[in-house]
Protein backbone atom coordinates (compact mmCIF):
# COMPACT_ATOMS: atom_id res chain seq x y z
CA UNK A 1 0.00 0.00 0.00
CA UNK A 2 0.93 3.54 -1.32
CA UNK A 3 0.47 6.89 0.72
CA UNK A 4 -0.98 9.50 -1.52
CA UNK A 5 0.33 12.50 -2.78
CA UNK A 6 -1.04 15.68 -0.76
CA UNK A 7 -4.32 16.98 -2.75
CA UNK A 8 -7.70 18.69 -2.28
CA UNK A 9 -11.12 16.45 -1.56
CA UNK A 10 -12.83 17.23 -4.91
CA UNK A 11 -13.50 13.83 -5.92
CA UNK A 12 -15.12 13.23 -2.42
CA UNK A 13 -18.45 11.46 -3.28
CA UNK A 14 -20.47 8.88 -1.44
CA UNK A 15 -21.96 6.67 -4.57
CA UNK A 16 -19.09 6.87 -7.48
CA UNK A 17 -21.88 8.46 -9.36
CA UNK A 18 -20.06 8.71 -13.06
CA UNK A 19 -22.69 10.91 -15.03
CA UNK A 20 -20.85 13.86 -16.50
CA UNK A 21 -23.08 16.47 -14.46
CA UNK A 22 -21.77 14.61 -11.06
CA UNK A 23 -18.49 13.72 -11.62
CA UNK A 24 -16.54 15.53 -14.37
CA UNK A 25 -13.25 13.43 -13.19
CA UNK A 26 -13.63 10.05 -14.57
CA UNK A 27 -16.34 7.21 -16.02
CA UNK A 28 -16.48 3.67 -15.62
CA UNK A 29 -16.66 2.21 -19.06
CA UNK A 30 -15.15 -1.21 -20.77
CA UNK A 31 -12.09 -2.23 -20.25
CA UNK A 32 -11.17 -4.67 -22.99
CA UNK A 33 -9.99 -7.95 -20.93
CA UNK A 34 -10.95 -6.70 -17.29
CA UNK A 35 -14.51 -6.02 -17.67
CA UNK A 36 -15.28 -2.56 -16.64
CA UNK A 37 -12.36 -0.02 -15.37
CA UNK A 38 -12.38 3.71 -14.60
CA UNK A 39 -11.42 6.40 -17.46
CA UNK A 40 -10.30 9.57 -16.83
CA UNK A 41 -12.61 12.47 -18.20
CA UNK A 42 -10.31 15.13 -18.17
CA UNK A 43 -6.43 15.74 -17.63
CA UNK A 44 -5.69 15.05 -13.58
CA UNK A 45 -3.05 16.39 -11.91
CA UNK A 46 -0.15 14.43 -10.08
CA UNK A 47 -1.12 14.86 -6.50
CA UNK A 48 -4.78 15.54 -7.26
CA UNK A 49 -7.60 13.85 -4.61
CA UNK A 50 -9.99 12.05 -7.99
CA UNK A 51 -11.94 9.98 -5.34
CA UNK A 52 -12.91 9.48 -1.71
CA UNK A 53 -14.81 6.30 -0.87
CA UNK A 54 -16.28 6.12 2.53
CA UNK A 55 -19.11 3.77 2.06
CA UNK A 56 -17.27 0.42 4.14
CA UNK A 57 -20.22 -2.16 3.88
CA UNK A 58 -18.77 -5.42 4.91
CA UNK A 59 -15.83 -6.21 6.95
CA UNK A 60 -13.82 -8.44 9.38
CA UNK A 61 -10.94 -7.41 11.97
CA UNK A 62 -8.92 -10.51 12.38
CA UNK A 63 -9.57 -12.27 15.83
CA UNK A 64 -5.98 -12.54 16.22
CA UNK A 65 -5.95 -8.71 16.25
CA UNK A 66 -8.45 -8.22 19.10
CA UNK A 67 -7.76 -5.62 20.88
CA UNK A 68 -5.13 -4.36 18.96
CA UNK A 69 -7.10 -2.54 16.58
CA UNK A 70 -9.48 0.29 16.78
CA UNK A 71 -12.98 -1.23 15.73
CA UNK A 72 -13.84 2.34 14.60
CA UNK A 73 -11.20 4.23 12.79
CA UNK A 74 -8.81 0.47 12.67
CA UNK A 75 -5.33 2.72 14.09
CA UNK A 76 -3.17 0.12 15.36
CA UNK A 77 -0.51 0.80 17.44
CA UNK A 78 2.40 -2.16 17.41
CA UNK A 79 0.51 -4.59 18.88
CA UNK A 80 -0.05 -2.41 22.00
CA UNK A 81 -3.83 -3.28 23.08
CA UNK A 82 -5.95 -0.08 22.80
CA UNK A 83 -6.80 1.89 25.79
CA UNK A 84 -11.04 1.90 25.81
CA UNK A 85 -12.70 -1.63 25.77
CA UNK A 86 -15.69 -3.05 25.39
CA UNK A 87 -15.59 -6.44 26.39
CA UNK A 88 -19.25 -7.59 26.02
CA UNK A 89 -18.87 -6.72 22.32
CA UNK A 90 -15.82 -7.97 21.49
CA UNK A 91 -14.63 -4.18 20.65
CA UNK A 92 -11.68 -2.01 21.76
CA UNK A 93 -11.39 1.26 20.80
CA UNK A 94 -8.32 4.16 20.04
CA UNK A 95 -10.29 6.69 22.19
CA UNK A 96 -13.79 7.15 23.56
CA UNK A 97 -14.53 9.87 20.94
CA UNK A 98 -13.94 6.67 18.05
CA UNK A 99 -15.77 4.42 20.49
CA UNK A 100 -18.77 7.00 20.74
CA UNK A 101 -19.20 7.25 17.05
CA UNK A 102 -19.06 3.56 17.04
CA UNK A 103 -21.88 3.28 19.55
CA UNK A 104 -23.75 5.94 17.91
CA UNK A 105 -24.03 3.75 14.39
CA UNK A 106 -25.09 0.85 16.32
CA UNK A 107 -28.71 0.24 18.02
CA UNK A 108 -29.73 -1.84 20.45
CA UNK A 109 -30.55 -4.83 17.95
CA UNK A 110 -26.35 -4.40 16.59
CA UNK A 111 -25.17 -4.49 19.96
CA UNK A 112 -27.27 -7.84 21.29
CA UNK A 113 -25.99 -9.21 17.97
CA UNK A 114 -22.31 -8.49 18.56
CA UNK A 115 -22.54 -9.65 22.50
CA UNK A 116 -24.40 -13.19 21.60
CA UNK A 117 -21.44 -13.52 18.72
CA UNK A 118 -18.99 -12.48 21.09
CA UNK A 119 -19.97 -14.76 23.92
CA UNK A 120 -20.58 -17.30 21.21
CA UNK A 121 -16.71 -17.14 20.38
CA UNK A 122 -15.74 -17.10 23.58
CA UNK A 123 -17.84 -20.54 24.36
CA UNK A 124 -16.21 -22.24 21.58
CA UNK A 125 -12.17 -21.22 22.19
CA UNK A 126 -11.57 -24.22 23.90
CA UNK A 127 -12.95 -26.49 20.91
CA UNK A 128 -10.86 -27.61 18.30
CA UNK A 129 -11.05 -25.62 15.35
CA UNK A 130 -13.23 -26.66 12.03
CA UNK A 131 -10.29 -26.77 10.41
CA UNK A 132 -8.54 -29.25 11.97
CA UNK A 133 -11.68 -31.99 11.50
CA UNK A 134 -11.56 -31.12 7.88
CA UNK A 135 -7.94 -30.99 7.30
CA UNK A 136 -7.25 -34.66 5.75
CA UNK A 137 -9.50 -34.00 2.75
CA UNK A 138 -7.32 -32.86 -0.57
CA UNK A 139 -7.54 -29.01 -0.81
CA UNK A 140 -9.63 -28.89 -3.99
CA UNK A 141 -12.15 -25.22 -4.58
CA UNK A 142 -15.74 -26.60 -4.41
CA UNK A 143 -17.65 -25.94 -7.55
CA UNK A 144 -20.81 -24.37 -8.08
CA UNK A 145 -22.96 -27.15 -8.21
CA UNK A 146 -20.94 -28.38 -4.99
CA UNK A 147 -21.54 -24.91 -3.25
CA UNK A 148 -25.26 -24.70 -4.43
CA UNK A 149 -26.02 -28.09 -2.97
CA UNK A 150 -23.87 -27.68 0.56
CA UNK A 151 -26.10 -24.10 0.92
CA UNK A 152 -29.72 -25.90 -0.26
CA UNK A 153 -28.83 -28.50 2.63
CA UNK A 154 -27.83 -25.61 5.27
CA UNK A 155 -30.99 -23.88 4.14
CA UNK A 156 -33.25 -27.20 5.15
CA UNK A 157 -31.14 -27.03 8.52
CA UNK A 158 -31.61 -22.94 8.70
CA UNK A 159 -35.93 -23.84 8.63
CA UNK A 160 -35.60 -26.24 10.94
CA UNK A 161 -33.79 -23.62 13.75
CA UNK A 162 -35.89 -21.11 12.71
CA UNK A 163 -39.03 -23.47 12.99
CA UNK A 164 -37.42 -24.34 16.95
CA UNK A 165 -37.01 -20.76 17.75
CA UNK A 166 -39.94 -19.74 16.94
CA UNK A 167 -41.99 -22.59 18.94
CA UNK A 168 -39.99 -21.75 22.07
CA UNK A 169 -41.89 -19.35 23.32
CA UNK A 170 -44.82 -21.70 24.01
CA UNK A 171 -42.56 -24.69 24.42
CA UNK A 172 -43.70 -26.72 21.65
CA UNK A 173 -40.81 -27.18 18.96
CA UNK A 174 -40.96 -30.34 17.46
CA UNK A 175 -38.27 -32.77 18.18
CA UNK A 176 -36.78 -32.84 15.21
CA UNK A 177 -36.09 -28.95 14.70
CA UNK A 178 -34.92 -28.90 18.26
CA UNK A 179 -32.54 -31.71 17.40
CA UNK A 180 -31.22 -29.55 14.23
CA UNK A 181 -30.73 -26.46 16.63
CA UNK A 182 -28.46 -28.50 19.01
CA UNK A 183 -26.43 -29.96 16.53
CA UNK A 184 -25.39 -26.65 14.79
CA UNK A 185 -24.99 -25.01 17.99
CA UNK A 186 -22.34 -27.78 19.43
CA UNK A 187 -20.34 -27.59 15.79
CA UNK A 188 -17.21 -25.23 16.16
CA UNK A 189 -16.84 -22.27 14.24
CA UNK A 190 -14.80 -20.12 12.86
CA UNK A 191 -14.38 -17.12 14.95
CA UNK A 192 -13.36 -14.25 11.70
CA UNK A 193 -16.00 -15.96 8.96
CA UNK A 194 -18.71 -15.51 11.65
CA UNK A 195 -17.65 -11.87 12.45
CA UNK A 196 -17.68 -11.20 8.60
CA UNK A 197 -21.13 -12.65 7.81
CA UNK A 198 -22.09 -10.99 11.48
CA UNK A 199 -21.21 -7.59 9.39
CA UNK A 200 -22.70 -8.46 6.54
CA UNK A 201 -26.22 -8.89 8.38
CA UNK A 202 -25.83 -5.97 9.98
CA UNK A 203 -25.17 -3.71 6.97
CA UNK A 204 -28.28 -5.62 5.95
CA UNK A 205 -30.04 -4.45 8.30
CA UNK A 206 -28.84 -1.14 8.86
CA UNK A 207 -29.54 -0.09 5.70
CA UNK A 208 -32.96 -1.42 5.34
CA UNK A 209 -34.30 1.75 4.60
CA UNK A 210 -31.48 2.41 1.58
CA UNK A 211 -31.71 -0.57 -1.24
CA UNK A 212 -29.46 1.24 -3.61
CA UNK A 213 -26.52 0.22 -0.66
CA UNK A 214 -27.63 -3.00 -1.06
CA UNK A 215 -27.58 -2.84 -4.92
CA UNK A 216 -24.39 -0.99 -5.05
CA UNK A 217 -23.13 -4.43 -3.71
CA UNK A 218 -24.95 -6.49 -6.61
CA UNK A 219 -23.67 -4.54 -9.09
CA UNK A 220 -19.86 -6.13 -8.53
CA UNK A 221 -18.02 -8.43 -9.94
CA UNK A 222 -18.91 -11.73 -9.18
CA UNK A 223 -16.99 -15.33 -8.32
CA UNK A 224 -18.69 -18.55 -8.81
CA UNK A 225 -16.92 -20.55 -7.04
CA UNK A 226 -15.63 -18.09 -3.99
CA UNK A 227 -14.51 -20.84 -1.72
CA UNK A 228 -11.02 -21.78 -2.01
CA UNK A 229 -11.56 -25.47 -0.35
CA UNK A 230 -14.78 -27.61 1.55
CA UNK A 231 -13.71 -26.59 4.52
CA UNK A 232 -14.37 -22.68 4.17
CA UNK A 233 -17.26 -23.95 2.81
CA UNK A 234 -17.63 -25.91 5.83
CA UNK A 235 -16.86 -22.74 7.88
CA UNK A 236 -19.66 -20.64 6.12
CA UNK A 237 -22.62 -22.95 5.78
CA UNK A 238 -21.67 -23.87 9.53
CA UNK A 239 -21.51 -19.77 10.60
CA UNK A 240 -24.57 -18.82 8.83
CA UNK A 241 -26.53 -21.56 11.01
CA UNK A 242 -24.69 -20.29 14.30
CA UNK A 243 -25.76 -17.15 13.40
CA UNK A 244 -29.58 -18.63 12.58
CA UNK A 245 -29.41 -20.00 16.50
CA UNK A 246 -27.93 -16.60 17.84
CA UNK A 247 -29.00 -13.41 16.71
CA UNK A 248 -31.91 -11.82 18.31
CA UNK A 249 -35.33 -12.37 16.70
CA UNK A 250 -35.70 -8.78 14.77
CA UNK A 251 -32.37 -9.76 12.98
CA UNK A 252 -33.25 -12.93 11.38
CA UNK A 253 -35.52 -11.68 8.23
CA UNK A 254 -32.17 -10.13 7.54
CA UNK A 255 -30.23 -13.45 6.90
CA UNK A 256 -30.97 -15.43 4.16
CA UNK A 257 -28.85 -18.20 1.75
CA UNK A 258 -29.16 -16.26 -1.00
CA UNK A 259 -28.12 -12.98 0.52
CA UNK A 260 -24.61 -14.18 2.13
CA UNK A 261 -24.15 -15.91 -0.99
CA UNK A 262 -24.12 -12.87 -2.61
CA UNK A 263 -21.95 -11.23 -0.42
CA UNK A 264 -19.16 -13.44 -0.39
CA UNK A 265 -19.61 -13.90 -4.15
CA UNK A 266 -18.90 -10.54 -4.47
CA UNK A 267 -16.22 -10.45 -1.73
CA UNK A 268 -14.30 -12.45 -3.37
CA UNK A 269 -13.21 -10.02 -6.38
CA UNK A 270 -13.34 -6.63 -4.16
CA UNK A 271 -12.16 -6.76 -1.20
CA UNK A 272 -9.44 -4.18 0.35
CA UNK A 273 -7.09 -5.43 2.87
CA UNK A 274 -6.83 -3.29 6.06
CA UNK A 275 -3.69 -3.12 6.51
CA UNK A 276 -1.25 -1.23 9.27
CA UNK A 277 -0.40 2.36 7.84
CA UNK A 278 2.97 3.30 8.94
CA UNK A 279 5.30 0.37 8.05
CA UNK A 280 4.84 -0.21 4.05
CA UNK A 281 1.42 -2.31 5.34
CA UNK A 282 2.99 -4.91 6.93
CA UNK A 283 0.29 -5.87 9.21
CA UNK A 284 -2.69 -7.51 7.36
CA UNK A 285 -5.08 -7.62 10.10
CA UNK A 286 -8.53 -7.44 7.96
CA UNK A 287 -10.38 -6.85 4.69
CA UNK A 288 -13.47 -5.19 4.02
CA UNK A 289 -15.65 -4.08 0.84
CA UNK A 290 -15.98 -0.31 -0.42
CA UNK A 291 -18.48 -1.20 -3.37
CA UNK A 292 -17.88 2.88 -4.48
CA UNK A 293 -14.02 1.78 -5.48
CA UNK A 294 -14.97 -1.72 -6.74
CA UNK A 295 -14.17 -0.74 -10.16
CA UNK A 296 -11.16 0.56 -10.38
CA UNK A 297 -8.91 -2.36 -12.47
CA UNK A 298 -5.06 -3.19 -11.73
CA UNK A 299 -1.72 -1.86 -13.10
CA UNK A 300 1.34 -3.30 -12.23
CA UNK A 301 2.54 0.22 -13.25
CA UNK A 302 -0.73 1.76 -11.47
CA UNK A 303 -1.44 5.11 -11.93
CA UNK A 304 -3.34 6.36 -8.81
CA UNK A 305 -2.13 5.94 -5.26
CA UNK A 306 -4.50 4.89 -2.70
CA UNK A 307 -4.24 5.55 0.91
CA UNK A 308 -6.54 4.38 3.79
CA UNK A 309 -7.76 7.35 6.10
CA UNK A 310 -9.41 5.87 8.98
CA UNK A 311 -12.56 3.74 7.08
CA UNK A 312 -12.05 5.77 3.90
CA UNK A 313 -9.95 4.93 0.96
CA UNK A 314 -8.29 8.30 -0.07
CA UNK A 315 -7.06 7.85 -4.15
CA UNK A 316 -5.09 10.19 -5.87
CA UNK A 317 -2.76 10.93 -8.99
CA UNK A 318 0.50 9.07 -8.79
CA UNK A 319 1.24 11.24 -12.14
CA UNK A 320 0.23 13.43 -14.76
CA UNK A 321 -2.67 11.50 -16.24
CA UNK A 322 -4.35 12.51 -19.15
CA UNK A 323 -7.92 12.43 -20.58
CA UNK A 324 -8.80 8.66 -21.49
CA UNK A 325 -6.46 7.10 -19.29
CA UNK A 326 -7.66 4.06 -17.31
CA UNK A 327 -7.26 4.89 -13.73
CA UNK A 328 -5.75 2.24 -12.41
CA UNK A 329 -4.60 1.52 -8.79
CA UNK A 330 -2.29 -1.52 -7.78
CA UNK A 331 -4.30 -5.17 -5.86
CA UNK A 332 -0.92 -6.06 -4.57
CA UNK A 333 0.64 -4.73 -1.27
CA UNK A 334 4.17 -3.00 -1.61
CA UNK A 335 4.92 -5.94 0.85
CA UNK A 336 4.04 -8.47 -1.76
CA UNK A 337 5.10 -6.52 -4.37
CA UNK A 338 8.68 -7.41 -3.73
CA UNK A 339 9.39 -3.58 -3.84
CA UNK A 340 8.92 -3.56 -6.95
CA UNK A 341 11.48 -5.99 -8.19
CA UNK A 342 9.54 -8.77 -9.72
CA UNK A 343 9.39 -9.32 -12.99
CA UNK A 344 5.92 -10.39 -14.91
CA UNK A 345 6.08 -14.14 -15.16
CA UNK A 346 6.13 -13.63 -10.70
CA UNK A 347 3.88 -10.82 -10.83
CA UNK A 348 1.46 -12.72 -12.89
CA UNK A 349 1.36 -15.73 -10.69
CA UNK A 350 0.60 -13.66 -7.24
CA UNK A 351 -2.01 -11.90 -9.56
CA UNK A 352 -2.99 -15.27 -10.63
CA UNK A 353 -3.03 -17.11 -6.95
CA UNK A 354 -4.61 -14.26 -5.28
CA UNK A 355 -6.86 -12.86 -7.68
CA UNK A 356 -7.55 -15.37 -10.03
CA UNK A 357 -7.30 -13.13 -12.85
CA UNK A 358 -4.58 -13.40 -15.72
CA UNK A 359 -3.26 -9.47 -16.00
CA UNK A 360 -3.46 -7.52 -18.93
CA UNK A 361 -1.93 -4.42 -17.78
CA UNK A 362 0.33 -2.37 -20.62
CA UNK A 363 3.29 -3.58 -18.22
CA UNK A 364 2.81 -7.15 -18.39
CA UNK A 365 2.23 -6.76 -21.83
CA UNK A 366 5.47 -4.91 -22.67
CA UNK A 367 7.55 -7.42 -20.57
CA UNK A 368 5.80 -10.72 -22.02
CA UNK A 369 6.52 -9.17 -25.47
CA UNK A 370 9.97 -8.45 -24.73
CA UNK A 371 10.74 -12.17 -23.41
CA UNK A 372 8.63 -13.59 -26.58
CA UNK A 373 6.18 -15.16 -24.22
C1 LIG B 1 -12.24 -4.89 -8.17
S1 LIG B 1 -12.77 -5.59 -9.66
C2 LIG B 1 -12.42 -4.28 -10.80
C3 LIG B 1 -13.63 -3.94 -11.64
C4 LIG B 1 -14.01 -5.01 -12.62
N1 LIG B 1 -13.18 -4.94 -13.82
C5 LIG B 1 -15.48 -4.94 -12.99
O1 LIG B 1 -15.81 -5.02 -14.18
O2 LIG B 1 -16.28 -4.87 -12.06
C6 LIG B 1 -11.47 -6.77 -9.93
C7 LIG B 1 -11.62 -7.59 -11.18
O3 LIG B 1 -11.32 -6.83 -12.37
C8 LIG B 1 -10.59 -7.61 -13.30
N2 LIG B 1 -9.24 -7.02 -13.44
C9 LIG B 1 -8.74 -5.99 -12.72
N3 LIG B 1 -7.49 -5.68 -13.12
C10 LIG B 1 -7.17 -6.54 -14.11
C11 LIG B 1 -5.99 -6.74 -14.90
N4 LIG B 1 -4.90 -6.00 -14.76
N5 LIG B 1 -6.02 -7.76 -15.81
C12 LIG B 1 -7.12 -8.52 -15.97
N6 LIG B 1 -8.26 -8.37 -15.25
C13 LIG B 1 -8.29 -7.40 -14.31
C14 LIG B 1 -10.50 -9.01 -12.72
O4 LIG B 1 -11.58 -9.75 -13.23
C15 LIG B 1 -10.67 -8.76 -11.24
O5 LIG B 1 -11.19 -9.88 -10.57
Amino acid sequence: MVDPQPGNDSGRSHDMDTTESSNPIFAIEDAPGAGRGVFARRNIQKGEVIYTADDLSVHVLFREYRGEICCQCFAYNSGEKQPVKDLLHGLAFCSKECRDIYLDKSDETCLAARAAVEKLIKMKASQSPLESKLESKPISRPTAEETAKAWDTTEIQATSIRAARAAASSGKAAKGDLKTLQRAASAPVSPDVINFLLSAVLMHYTTRNTPSRRSAFSELESEATPYVSHAELAEYTTAYLHLVCTLPTPLLPFISVSFLHDIKTRETHNSFGIRSLDDQGSEFFGYGVWPSASYFNHSCAQNLRRTRRGRTWVFSAGRDIAAGEQLYISYVSSEDSGGDTLGWRERSANLRRTWGFECVCERCGREKAADGA
